[in-house]
């Protein structure tokens, strides 16, 4: 599937260093390093409808700065991200609606892209739909189940109580767990969100986001689906010797990141929501399909909320990236807004917080207006101080703040040295690091 254009990134005198960054696997900030010079992330793609809300914005971003750092550092990275462009709540949005399911992925996908590149978030190398690898993903699930690691349900009843046809296929989480004996680094339930032993907390968070802990046949509640056996009306693809149907939500990054990127690859990335169940299962799908562990580190931003909820689709409190710019909002105000805030701290987005975004952009491209400036080196130094201490984003703008300030307050106040190339430097941090373009 194609990516999105991006602005090329400003080469910066000196290099950045390993932003250290907190890492839910283990509860601390951990520098996230390159291996060999090269850095490799995965973060989660949308389920493609009702993009691009704040919520989608403020993660994507979040791991824009990252990608930015590890470029700083001289690194180069292999970024991967996926659309879920089939799963359950994207047919239940096409039904409600009465569009194609797949002409809804195609045209809320091209809506993600147009604002990723007005956001001047850049692209990942590879960008791959669900529905490119069905035929990646049923051998992956046939050697589960030729491992024992996974197993077929009988006919019964779903989730719901609908009735559930026989051959829904289930990874099966105690069986995968025994890998421990073998080797301690083997997966456990919640080993790499650390809710492991917690089941009481586990099970609401696995039957809120996409588990079906009542379907009746499973060997455990927690157990999730892998390939889902065709349902009447529903799209589903040939599965081999797994029957026709489609495939079930975590193995897909899984099978997406055991195919493109190291094992394992430095980060797995996404919003908080995706740490349990879904990082933590693709994580044991993709450790009992190569004995490796998927991902190095696991990172995760906070929620973005709205008037005290969190913004989401089943809320339909949205407020979209595109209805801002077709309002005219230029997209660097609006991403001034969301580096405003620190992506590990929940937030509410606010008008306030749009029109100080917009006074503070101003204020910047007077200050990088003006012929001659000084201060860029030390702006340079406190910004990538700031987001290499866990992408404090929020620190990093109040250094450029500052550069402003000394600028606009007239040639006293810049002192000697100014110059236009350090006018040039101070655009090309601002650019290069924070991705807004002055
Ligand atoms: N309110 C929110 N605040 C912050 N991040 C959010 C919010 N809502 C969703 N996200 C993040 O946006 C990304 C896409 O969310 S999504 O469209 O629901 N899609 C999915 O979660 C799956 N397609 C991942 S494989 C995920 O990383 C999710 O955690
Ligand atoms: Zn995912």
């Amino acid at each position: 599937m194609k990516s999105w254009s991006s602005r090329p990134v400003p080469e910066l005198p000196g290099t950045g260093t390993a932003p250290r960054v907190h890492d839910t696997s283990t509860g601390q900030l951990e520098p996230l390093a390159a291996r060999d010079g090269r850095a490799s992330l995965y973060v989660c793609g949308i389920t493609p409808y009702d993009a691009t809300h704040m919520g989608h914005a403020a993660t994507y971003v979040a791991f824009d700065l990252l990608h930015r750092l590890w470029r700083d550092a001289g690194w180069s990275v292999d970024y991967v991200q996926n659309v879920t462009d089939v799963d359950d709540p994207l047919l239940e949005r096409a039904d409600a609606t009465g569009v194609d399911w797949r002409e809804l992925a195609e045209s809320q996908t091209e809506l993600f892209r147009t604002d990723m590149s007005a956001l001047n978030v850049l692209a990942p190398q590879h960008y791959v739909g669900a529905t490119e690898v069905v035929d990646r993903i049923v051998p992956a699930v046939e050697r589960l189940l030729e491992r024992g690691l996974a197993y077929r349900a009988p006919a019964g009843t779903g989730q719901g109580g609908e009735p559930a046809p026989a051959g829904d296929v289930y990874f099966d989480v105690d069986a995968a767990g025994a890998l421990r004996a073998e080797d301690p680094d083997a997966w456990v339930v919640g080993s790499t969100c650390r809710l492991a032993g917690e089941r009481d907390r586990m099970m609401p968070l696995f039957a809120d986001h996409g588990g079906d802990p009542d379907r009746t046949g499973k060997r455990d509640p927690m157990d999730p689906l892998l390939w889902r056996a065709h349902r009447a009306g529903e799209p589903s693809w040939d599965g081999a010797s797994l029957g026709p149907g489609r495939p079930g939500w975590h193995i897909e990054c899984s099978v997406i990141a055991l195919d493109l990127l190291p094992r394992p690859f430095t980060v797995q990335g996404g919003g908080s929501d995706l740490a349990f169940p879904h990082h933590d299962m693709g994580a044991g799908h993709a450790y009992a399909l190569s004995g490796q562990p998927m991902a190095e580190h696991y990172v995760h931003t906070a929620m973005v909320g709205l008037d005290g909820e969190k913004m989401s689709k089943s809320r339909g409190n949205l407020v979209l990236v595109s209805t801002l710019r077709a309002q005219g909002m230029d997209p660097a105000v609006i991403r001034l807004a969301i580096l405003a805030n620190h992506y590990r701290t929940d937030w509410f987005w606010t008008d306030e917080l749009l029109e100080q975004a917009r006074r503070r952009l101003g204020t910047w491209r007077e200050a990088a207006a003006k012929q001659e400036t000084a201060g860029a080196d030390a702006m340079l130094e406190a910004v990538r101080a700031a987001l290499g201490e866990d992408l404090n984003s929020p620190a990093a703008l109040i250094a450029v703040d500052a550069w402003a300030a000394r600028n606009l307050g007239g040639a006293a106040a810049r002192g000697s040295g100014a110059s236009s190339q350090d006018t040039r430097l101070a655009r090309d941090t601002v650019e290069a690091l924070l991705g807004v373009v002055l």
